[in-house]
């Protein structure tokens, strides 16, 4: 049986990675591999908040969203992690696991807004946060508020769960001679301009000393190894 590393982290999901093998939208058999890992974890004791993402659904700087004020888009990408959320916290309870979604946005008949004590009370009981909306502000992104979260619940980390299996030299899906990294610190991932994560968030992390890890989504076991402090991915921290 492992152990985990941590008692609290939050996990950042992408909207894209609920999509699958799919071109949009929320596939099936991915959101349910996704609740059985995170039902995993839940099991090992974490206390777990997870930020989820947008982009399956509609992204602000998308070419869907070409010609559209730039604020409105946002707005919609914001709408569009409230349904990955519900639909998260859906898969979730039909594997018993407890969770309550809490929107930066308010929209009191669908979901429950943000309210951090009342947020630090559900994780305390054992029950998975799950943060919609993103920060509730556009140009802002959900990594972003991944980091803000992450340091308002006080998690010991942020875990990006991502397409790719972490941070590389350059991007990966570009350049087939980047090389990965186990561990790299928050300037130099913010010098190299790796663009795994936005300077916004990396900067967050750096200034509240929040490490953040950043593996492969699609990789089965990888979520329950990055709780157990296993060597999985990328780790950036000061
Ligand atoms: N240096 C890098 N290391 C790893 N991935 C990178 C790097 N630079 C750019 N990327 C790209 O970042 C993507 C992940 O970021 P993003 O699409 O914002 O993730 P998400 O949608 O999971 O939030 C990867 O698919 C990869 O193509
Ligand atoms: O604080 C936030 C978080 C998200 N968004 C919008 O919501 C979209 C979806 O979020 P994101 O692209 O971060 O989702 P992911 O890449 O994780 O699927 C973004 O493109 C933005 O348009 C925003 O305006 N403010």
């Amino acid at each position: 049986m492992s152990t985990p590393a941590y008692k609290r982290v939050l996990l950042k999901l992408s909207g894209e990675a609920l999509m699958g093998g799919d071109a949009f939208g929320i596939n099936r058999a991915t959101i349910l591999r996704m609740t059985e890992e995170i039902h995993g974890i839940v099991s090992l004791g974490v206390q777990l908040a997870v930020v989820i993402g947008g982009g399956n659904i509609f992204r602000g700087v998308a070419p869907g969203a070409q010609g559209m004020d730039r604020a409105t888009a946002d707005y919609m990408g914001m709408l569009a992690t409230v349904m990955n959320g519900l639909a998260l916290q859906d898969a979730l309870k039909n594997h018993g696991v407890d969770t309550r979604v809490q929107s930066a946005l308010n929209i009191d008949q669908v979901v429950e807004r943000y309210i951090r004590p009342k947020a630090l009370r559900y994780l305390e009981e054992g029950k998975v946060v799950i943060f919609a909306a993103g920060t509730g502000n556009p140009f802002f992104t959900t990594d972003t508020a991944a980091a803000l979260r992450g340091a308002e619940v006080g998690a010991e980390i942020v875990l990006k769960a991502t397409k790719v299996d972490g941070i590389y030299s350059a991007d990966p899906n570009k350049d087939p001679n980047a090389t990965r990294y186990s561990r790299i610190s928050f300037d130099e991932a913010i010098v190299r301009r790796l663009e795994v994560m936005d300077a916004t968030a990396f900067a967050l992390c750096r200034d509240q000393k929040l490490p953040i890890k950043v593996f492969s989504i699609n990789k089965p076991g990888a979520l329950r190894r990055v709780v157990c402090g296993e060597d999985e991915g990328t780790l950036v921290q000061v």
